[in-house]
């Protein structure tokens, strides 16, 4: 009842008077059979013995107007259901993403069991009007059948126990297949998920070199279409248990209604009935069984949203995937530094340590190299100081407070950062930088002068419209004048744009580079590690770059071996101790060596 009060104000919050005008139009959906009943019997009755025209004049007229009612209702039944759906949607979708939005951390994201669940949320926010519909049908059905059942009473009593009675077992047999049904939806959730994952994989510009060239469209087309398969042989099951159960109760219906019409047609033969008698218990008997059927099903319906709903409000209500400070404290400009203190990380209990105690300090105003072999755990240093995770052990501490005691949103607006896997979107040039910094979206000249930092104006400038290209071909610019296809850029650009994203960000406190030159030329990489430096001049920052060349000149350089800081000092001091870097660092200046050798 709590979550179908819970819709109900999610819908009237909506749209208040389409619910309101869509209640009025069921309540007369369910009386205008009724109407036409008694005013088709009254208007028999007439006719076997005969009046006064006027009337028969009268009643005929009732007749064909209600007859009009009924007939234009549900068209404005089904568009008024269509507006509630597509308001209360709006609502319930917008509410559902901001809740997901407000997990600030990444390990929901990573839960399948999670994931489902956002799945069914978001089915069920799709038409939050099915529910309120399915109560509607209930009252339409009660509206219907007080109407009949008087009707149907007055002819024959114990017929109209016989008629109910029969509603009875299928209200147990629909509410059972209402929870086989919502089980069924949440076996299918996984599965469609995995087949949406390879139907997605097929159509999708990034994957589409490799299936390609290592054939995989048969691959993944097999798997998509096995999971296809296994979500038709489950709903299959299904749907042949409520043909079945459907199947025996209409044969019991037709049989109730069958025997009832036998009854009546020998009772007006025998003078017990009028005309108008038969005619209205042929009438009430369909009415109250298709009422009766209607409200059973309807409420195995609603029970079944209902659970479902369920979902969408556990996503709603989810309390913070991080813990939130209980006296947060206030984060000030860094002044000290950043201290990593006996830090041991796994990313869930079923999952190795990449962490073992790592004690690092990045001192206020300077740059930490941090090197080590790749799944050294690099990155996870970067997204714990980002508080994407908490420590499993440890501490993280911002000029000696504990960053857990910092509201998470104040941590992250003073930090900058250029991630290992940044992301390409499917937007414009100048939103893809505008995206470090929100607000230049809408400031061209700021993007501008980001991107010519990072050395990315000239190729931005040369695209067909400029900052306004979009950097995708899966869409159309949606601007009426230019339908101009949008272009792909480079590894080595894109690397420059989320450069781009750091330098509208470079005056946080801390700025992290997570192999910010992957994917560039010599010279280019060259070009943007100066930059770079004029970046982390004065501030500080966290760099992590295979390439040793380009971090000899760090204040202090870190190495990462097996989750512990095997070994920490500038570039000459590892390179004197003659350790895991020195050992490193000859071997990539060696290879150099060789080719110009
Ligand atoms: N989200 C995750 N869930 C589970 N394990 C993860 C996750 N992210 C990383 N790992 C594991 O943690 C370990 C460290 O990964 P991390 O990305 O921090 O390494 P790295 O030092 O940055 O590596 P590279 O030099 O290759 O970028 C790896 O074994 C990796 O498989």
């Amino acid at each position: 009842m709590r979550t179908a009060f819970r819709v109900t104000g999610l819908v009237w919050r909506s749209a208040p008077w389409h619910l309101v005008a869509y209640v009025v139009l069921t309540a007369l959906g369910g009386l205008t059979s009724v109407v036409v009943a008694w005013l088709t019997k009254l208007a028999l009755d007439r006719l076997v013995s005969p009046g006064p025209v006027g009337l028969l004049l009268a009643l005929a007229t009732g007749i064909a107007v209600w007859g009009l009612v009924g007939a234009l209702n549900p068209q404005f039944g089904q568009y008024l259901r269509a507006e509630l759906d597509r308001r209360a949607g709006l609502r319930a979708k917008d509410t559902l993403f901001a809740a997901v939005e407000r997990f600030t951390g990444l390990s929901r994201f990573e839960d399948p069991e999670f994931l489902d669940r956002l799945r069914l949320a978001e089915q069920s926010a799709t038409s939050p009007g099915q529910l309120i519909d399915s109560v509607l049908v209930v009252g339409r059905g009660g509206v219907t059948l007080i109407g009949f059942v008087g009707a149907l009473a007055i002819i024959s009593p114990w017929f109209t126990f016989v008629v109910l009675a029969a509603a009875a077992p299928a209200l147990l047999v629909e509410l059972r297949l209402a929870k086989q049904r919502t089980e069924m939806i949440l076996t299918l959730t996984p599965i469609q998920r995995r087949e949406l994952f390879y139907a997605s994989m097929l159509s999708m510009a990034s994957a589409a070199k490799e299936i390609r060239l290592f054939g995989l469209g048969p691959l993944l087309r097999g798997r998509m279409i096995t999971e296809a398969r296994r979500g038709n042989a489950t709903s299959r099951d299904m749907d042949r248990k409520e043909l079945v159960h459907h199947g025996g109760l209409i044969a019991l219906a037709g049989t109730i209604a069958g025997t009832g019409l036998v009854w009546a047609l020998m009772a007006a033969g025998a003078g017990e009935l009028t005309v108008g008698d038969v005619s209205l218990f042929v009438a009430a008997t369909a009415a109250v069984q298709s009422a009766t059927s209607a409200m059973v099903s309807a409420a195995a319906r609603v029970r079944q949203q209902v659970l479902l709903f369920e979902h969408f409000d556990a996503v709603i209500s989810a309390g913070p995937d991080l813990p939130e400070p209980s006296q947060p404290g206030e984060i000030s400009a860094l002044r000290k530094g950043i201290e990593l203190r006996d830090v041991w990380f796994r990313y869930s209990d079923a999952h190795p340590w990449v962490l073992r105690g790592v004690n690092l300090f990045l001192p206020h105003q300077s740059t930490v190299a941090l090197v080590g072999r790749n799944g050294g755990g690099k990155s996870t240093i970067v997204k714990l100081l980002c508080r994407f995770y908490d420590p499993t052990r440890g501490e993280i501490r911002w000029d000696g407070v504990d960053i857990r005691d910092i509201p998470v949103g104040e941590l992250r607006t003073r930090m900058g950062a250029v991630f290992q896997d940044f992301v390409a979107y499917d937007f414009s040039a100048s939103d893809n930088i505008a995206i470090g910094d929100l607000s230049a979206i809408a400031d061209p000249d700021r993007i501008e002068l980001a991107a010519r930092r990072a050395g990315v104006h000239d190729a931005i400038a040369a695209l067909p419209r400029g900052y306004d290209t979009l950097l995708t071909r899966a869409f159309r610019s949606q601007s009426d004048v230019d339908r101009d296809p949008g272009v792909v850029l480079s590894g080595g650009q894109w690397q420059r744009v989320a450069l781009a994203r750091a330098f509208l960000r470079e005056d946080r406190d801390l700025v992290i580079l997570d192999e910010p030159s992957a994917g560039l030329d010599a010279e280019a990489e060259h070009e943007v590690h100066s930059r770079l430096r004029e970046i982390r001049a004065g501030r500080t920052s966290l760099l992590i770059s295979h390439r040793l060349g380009t971090i000899r000149g760090a204040d202090h350089i870190a190495v990462l071996v097996d989750g512990l800081i095997a070994e920490q000092g500038t570039h000459c001091e590892l390179l004197a101790a003659d350790g895991d870097y020195a050992r490193l660092f000859n071997l990539q200046a060696e290879g150099y060596l060789a080719v110009t050798s």
